[in-house]
């Protein structure tokens, strides 16, 4: 957490979504100067009430002062708040818009965000910046009358994951649903080529495909991957990357013995002759979900649930959580 008066040394920027002035202070946004605000290099200000970025030297953050920050009523966004901030009593407020997690500190009168101090690093990317785009999620919800979201199959190998992903996306297809499969084999075949089946290599398998994911939940997309997805903590790093209710982790429950007696591919053949290490199943754990959304048990009496009677499982669970309109 980043406090306006002691950011830390590499961040030197703020994004705020929305600018605009008070009304009392300028008739009009264009009349602001921006860059008379004190100590602050070069700021822009595009349109009325758009989007200001200010950038300043070591600094400047000591001459920002917040006023108030409270939540946005009508910003449209989930995680949106809204404060104003000034550079000091002669300059008029501005009132902006912060996309995420900024909250006002009363106690130590500091107005602390990670979005006010919107330069940052992340891993071993340096001084970098996040641009927001003018068409948003829900715009592209409305485009196609569906809500972004993640399902995400899990479960052993030979359990059935990529044929109930073609299932799915064939009958949401149908209904005139937008769908993408990321199967685990084939973003080995590029994304991921340089992954192996070991412990971190897998976790670091499901880290990108769950990045990769939230991207397409974004853009207005049911993305369904396939993936066995074995340890809990890197799923539960793939939901924590979503809002709420959108990452549905169905489990496809068949028995280890029943994926053996399947081998498709003839690979559980070649890991119990040991020609194959670290075999999800054999010699490498699967843990199954504690929690997850749909458990779809393949035994239905003395026979299995088709792989289109799963699908219908999963799009009543979409259809009743309304992720099938806009
Ligand atoms: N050691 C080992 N363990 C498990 N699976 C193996 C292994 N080596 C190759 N394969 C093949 O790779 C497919 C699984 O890839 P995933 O990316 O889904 O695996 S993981 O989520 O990173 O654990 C898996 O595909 P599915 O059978 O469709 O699950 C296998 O075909
Ligand atoms: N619901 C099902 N009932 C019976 N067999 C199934 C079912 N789903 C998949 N299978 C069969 O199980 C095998 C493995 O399916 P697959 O989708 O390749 O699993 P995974 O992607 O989990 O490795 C295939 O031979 C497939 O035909």
């Amino acid at each position: 957490m980043s406090v306006v008066g002691s950011p830390p040394p590499p961040c030197r920027s703020a994004v705020f979504c929305n600018a605009e002035c008070e009304p009392s202070a300028s008739p009009a946004a264009e009349n602001l100067r921006f860059s008379m605000l004190c100590g602050i290099n070069a700021a822009r200000l595009y349109g009325s009430r758009k989007r200001l970025v200010l950038r300043g030297g070591r600094g400047w953050w000591n001459s920002l002062k917040p006023v108030k920050a409270k939540d946005d009523d009508d910003a449209g966004s989930n995680h949106g708040r809204k404060c104003s901030v000034m550079s000091n009593e002669n300059v008029k407020p501005i009132k902006a818009m912060v996309d995420s997690d900024s909250s006002w500190n009363e106690n130590s009168s500091s107005f602390s965000s990670k979005n006010l101090c919107e330069v940052s690093n992340v891993g071993n990317s340096t001084n970098i910046l996040w641009h927001d785009s003018p068409i948003k999620k829900r715009d592209r919800q409305q485009l196609l009358q569906q809500k972004g979201c993640v399902i995400w199959l899990t479960g052993l190998s030979g359990s059935g994951k990529s044929t109930l992903a073609c299932a799915l996306s064939r009958s949401l297809h149908a209904r005139g649903k937008l769908t993408y499969v990321l199967d685990g084999d084939n973003v080995r075949h590029g994304l991921n080529r340089d992954l192996s089946f070991r412990a971190e290599d897998r976790s670091e398998n499901i880290r990108r495909i769950g990045e990769v994911a939230k991207l397409f939940a974004d853009a207005g997309l049911i993305c369904i991957t396939s993936l066995i997805s074995p340890y809990q903590k890197d799923r539960d790093a793939c939901r924590a990357l979503l809002p709420e209710g959108d990452f549905i982790e169905v489990f496809i429950d068949v028995p280890l013995h029943v994926c053996e007696a399947r081998d498709p591919k003839g690979l559980y053949k070649l890991a119990r002759a040991g020609k194959i290490k670290d075999f999800t199943g054999i010699d490498d754990p699967y843990e199954p979900p504690s929690s997850c959304e749909i458990v779809l048990q393949q035994q239905q009496g003395n026979g299995f649930k088709s792989p289109c009677d799963m699908a219908e499982i999963v799009i009543a669970y979409l259809e009743e959580k309304g992720y099938l309109r806009a």
